[in-house]
């Protein structure tokens, strides 16, 4: 049989029939629900008098809409949401998921949090399936070797309706990571290098896979993130091979699979690495060893540049349409070409989201804020993914690192990645933030963004600007 990778395997496995023209008919095992993109499949389900055809395979969580700041003490419930909008999306998903009998993680809940947060920590992200979601940055749950892929609204009522979804295969991308890294670069700094350099469509029609020894040294958060980024390189698929740090951060969740079905799970998650001699449409090798950390200076994420950088000159750029984009977005931005990345004065600082909100990102922004404080004029926020992950936090005490050091601490839920609830910025205001989107008004309409890792956040919000983290290290 000829060698086949990850993705070959994956997309091999759920092939339910070929419909011809390239295209087939792909199981689906799991979808993700949440309260922004699901309503209008529910609606054409009521409408059709269709149930779901395996209710127990979906998984609904509220985390757009929702306040991370609660007038009660326990979190966040129903009744105390201000916002009448986003109380009305989340009350429509509460009605939804309990006339469709769909497994929800309830809003006061232990599993409450980032749909891409909750999916793997619950257990229901395993390797081997396909997961699907009404989102962009499902590409996350390809760390685990699942194939995963974010879907529109229509399609969320078919996959309800059918279990099963008409797709094309992608092409096949590899991006080799190679070197040894800076002890303070992260997956989000190789993520944005490899954006600032393949551009933000660099990936697109791909499905990529990571390889190399970087790989291997990644926690699964890491591994988590660099998949949630290739969204931001147009590809709608990342993927890792699971391994033993996979299996390791897989078992004993809620629904993992338990005693012999976990022997035979491993065996078989072990079997879908590629194999040797699969070869890919292309591959991008990087090696790790020079990057320093990144920093996007403008409104699209491959406007990204090591933070010893400065802001590029439009005039200098040889190509026409990136030039004038370059300035476009200086203006947006409010800044000046040639300024230096590490100057640029800053209002806010998020550390969160789907791409940096779990523990190891809370861990790397408190190790930066330990004994230190925020500078003054600049308000700064750190938003647990889950409340899982913020009881974990809290139970190794980095939330009192985070107060004390000034930072505020919240209750879980997207945030201030995107302007769907309370925390969101003010024409003008600039944030150092562990997001992955710095498109115009995605922080809130007027406000600048500047993508980051948590601790390049933490350090920027202690400096009162954008800041080398590197000249924290003690
Ligand atoms: C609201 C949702 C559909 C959207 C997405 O698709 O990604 C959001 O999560 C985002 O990050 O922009
Ligand atoms: S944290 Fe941001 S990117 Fe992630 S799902 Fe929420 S809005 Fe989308």
């Amino acid at each position: 049989m000829t060698a086949q990778t990850l993705y070959e395997k994956l997309w091999n496995s759920h092939v339910v029939t070929q419909l011809g023209d390239g295209e087939a008919l792909l199981y689906i095992d799991r979808h993700l629900v949440h309260e922004v993109s699901s309503p209008q499949a529910f609606v054409a389900m009521r409408e059709a008098g269709r149930p779901l055809r395996r209710p127990g395979t979906h998984y609904a969580v509220v985390d757009h809409a929702v306040p991370t700041r609660s007038p009660r003490a326990d979190g966040v419930r129903l009744g105390t949401i201000a916002d009448a909008q986003a109380a009305a999306q989340i009350a429509e998903l509460e009605a939804n998921v309990a006339e469709f009998a769909v497994p929800y993680a309830q809003l006061d809940g232990p599993e409450q949090g980032i749909v891409h947060v909750i999916g793997p920590e619950s257990g229901f992200t395993l390797p081997g399936t396909t997961i699907v979601c009404g989102d962009s940055h499902t590409t996350t749950h390809g760390a685990f070797g699942a194939l995963a892929f974010g879907i529109g609204a229509s399609e969320q009522g078919t996959v309800m309706a059918a279990q099963s979804l008409r797709q094309k295969p992608a092409r096949t991308m590899r991006i080799h990571l190679t070197g040894t890294r800076h002890p303070f670069v992260f997956a989000k700094d190789i993520a944005l290098a490899i954006i600032g350099q393949i551009g933000a469509h660099g990936a697109a029609g791909h499905a990529v896979e990571f390889t190399g020894e970087v790989i291997a040294t990644m926690s699964m958060a890491e591994r988590m993130t660099l998949c949630n980024m290739m969204i931001e390189a147009g590809s709608r698929v990342g993927l890792i091979a699971p391994d033993d740090t996979t299996f390791a951060y897989i078992k004993g969740r809620r629904l993992a699979p338990k005693g012999a079905q976990w022997d035979q799970a491993v065996a078989y998650w072990r079997s879908l690495a590629s194999d040797p001699g699969a070869t890919y449409d292309r591959t991008v090798t990087i090696d790790v060893s020079a990057l320093a950390p990144q920093v996007s200076w403008g409104t699209t994420p491959d406007q990204t540049l090591p933070i010893d950088g400065v802001v590029p000159d439009p005039a200098q750029i040889a190509d026409a349409t990136a030039a004038r984009q370059a300035e476009k977005a200086i203006a947006y931005m409010g800044l000046t070409a040639g300024q230096s990345l590490d100057s640029i004065a800053i209002t806010h600082a998020f550390i969160g989201s789907c791409t940096n909100g779990r523990i190891e990102d809370l861990r790397a922004a408190a190790g930066i804020a330990y004994g230190r404080k925020v500078a003054s004029g600049v308000r700064a926020i750190v938003v647990p993914g889950s409340a899982a992950t913020r009881d974990l936090a809290e139970a190794e005490g980095l939330d009192k690192i985070f107060v004390e050091a000034g930072f505020e601490w919240r209750l879980a839920g997207c945030s201030m990645c995107v302007a769907m609830n309370d925390d969101r910025l003010a024409p003008g205001e600039r944030c150092a933030s562990t997001s992955n989107r710095n498109f115009e008004g995605r922080q809130g309409p007027g406000g600048r963004t500047h993508l980051m890792s948590p601790a390049m956040a933490a350090a920027s919000a202690i400096s009162g600007h954008i800041a080398d983290v590197r000249k924290f290290l003690a």
